[in-house]
């Protein structure tokens, strides 16, 4: 079995971490192949010695990988699907964070669930992605980058006045929010910004997209959940030139009049569900329901 390793930071709780997944890959006969700048990371921190292979951006991971393991909070799951793309390979998630809604596997028990890995004891919940393409092209929206897990968002720039965000489903208008920004989420993402928003919660495979508006200045204005084979056209204008567009953590700066298209990849990022861990238990566990004394 081969396994790719990632992680974006390297503090010193991560220490344990790494010491107990190296050990129980290596006893376990897993070959682990490590992102090129997290290695480096663990190199200069003296945590391996040993040579290993390596993978980048560049270099796309194929189906010979029993899955990614991504090692910190939802952040670096999200930058972990933008190396997973299209290849079709599970995202694990081990929760060195704080939140780690996506991260399900507890830094606490970590061997448990690997053994649950390499006995393949474990099934893949399909997550829904967003592309985005921008007319005129914009050069920050790279090409194979440009979709998102969560949720693509158009927000103010530079300014504290609102923007105005036309807004078309397959080509009939919806509507002008007048607001700081407008969010479009995944199911995923419905847990994320979205909710923050008072945007609905929505399970991972529900067929479904959330338009969000980020405080509106009509009152009236509420999240919308629309199917999602729904093609999204956006154009924002505004006092300033440029407004922002975000895919996940990612940030682009965006001129007025742009026409922005939204819709579904046509691949999906599967998100690897160990026995026991679901979305309902992570629901309830990370918003912190049933924490209330009178029921
Ligand atoms: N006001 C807000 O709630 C707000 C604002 C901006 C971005 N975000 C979210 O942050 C994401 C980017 O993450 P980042 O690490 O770069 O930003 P960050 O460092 O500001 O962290 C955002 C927080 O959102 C949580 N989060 C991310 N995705 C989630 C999901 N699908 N379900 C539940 N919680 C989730 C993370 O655990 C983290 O605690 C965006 O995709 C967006 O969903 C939220
Ligand atoms: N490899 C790692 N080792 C140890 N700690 C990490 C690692 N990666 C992330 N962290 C810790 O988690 C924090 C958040 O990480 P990340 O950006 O991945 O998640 P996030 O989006 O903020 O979500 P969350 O709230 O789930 O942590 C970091 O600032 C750091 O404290």
């Amino acid at each position: 079995m081969k396994v790719a390793i990632y992680g974006q930071y390297y503090q010193n709780s991560t220490e344990p971490i790494i010491k107990d997944i190296f050990l129980f890959f290596k006893t376990n006969n897993v070959e682990m192949v490590i992102e090129e700048n997290f290695l480096k990371m663990l190199y200069e921190k003296d945590l391996v010695q040993k040579e290993y292979k390596t993978f980048s951006a560049s270099t796309s991971l194929d189906n010979s990988f029993e899955m990614l393991i991504s090692i910190g909070g939802d952040g670096t799951i999200l930058r972990a699907a933008t190396l997973v793309r299209n290849s079709g390979v599970p995202i694990l998630g081990i929760n060195a964070g704080r939140l780690g809604f996506l991260a399900t596997v507890q830094k606490e028990n970590i061997d448990i669930f690997l053994q649950f890995v390499v006995d393949k004891n474990y099934t893949t919940s399909e997550r829904t992605l967003l592309s985005l393409t921008c007319e005129p092209k914009n050069e920050a929206i790279e090409e194979g980058l440009n979709f998102a897990m969560n949720e693509v968002t158009v927000s103010r720039k530079d300014t504290t006045s609102m923007i105005t965000v036309e807004t078309y489903l397959n080509n009939e208008y919806l509507n002008s929010y007048w607001a700081d920004g407008l969010i479009i989420s995944t199911p995923t993402g419905s847990t994320g910004y979205s909710l923050s928003c008072g945007g609905p919660l929505l399970t991972p495979e529900v067929k479904s997209l959330v338009i969000t508006p980020i405080a509106p200045h009509n009152l009236t204005a509420r999240p919308l959940v629309i199917p999602d084979n729904t093609e999204i056209k956006l154009r924002v204008s505004g006092r300033e030139d440029h407004y922002l567009v975000s895919l996940d953590s990612r940030i682009a700066s965006i001129k007025n009049e742009s026409i922005l298209t939204i819709k579904k990849t046509n691949f999906k990022i599967k998100m690897v569900e160990i026995p026991g861990e679901t979305f309902l238990k992570t629901l309830r566990n990370k918003l912190l329901w049933g924490e209330d004394k009178r029921n």
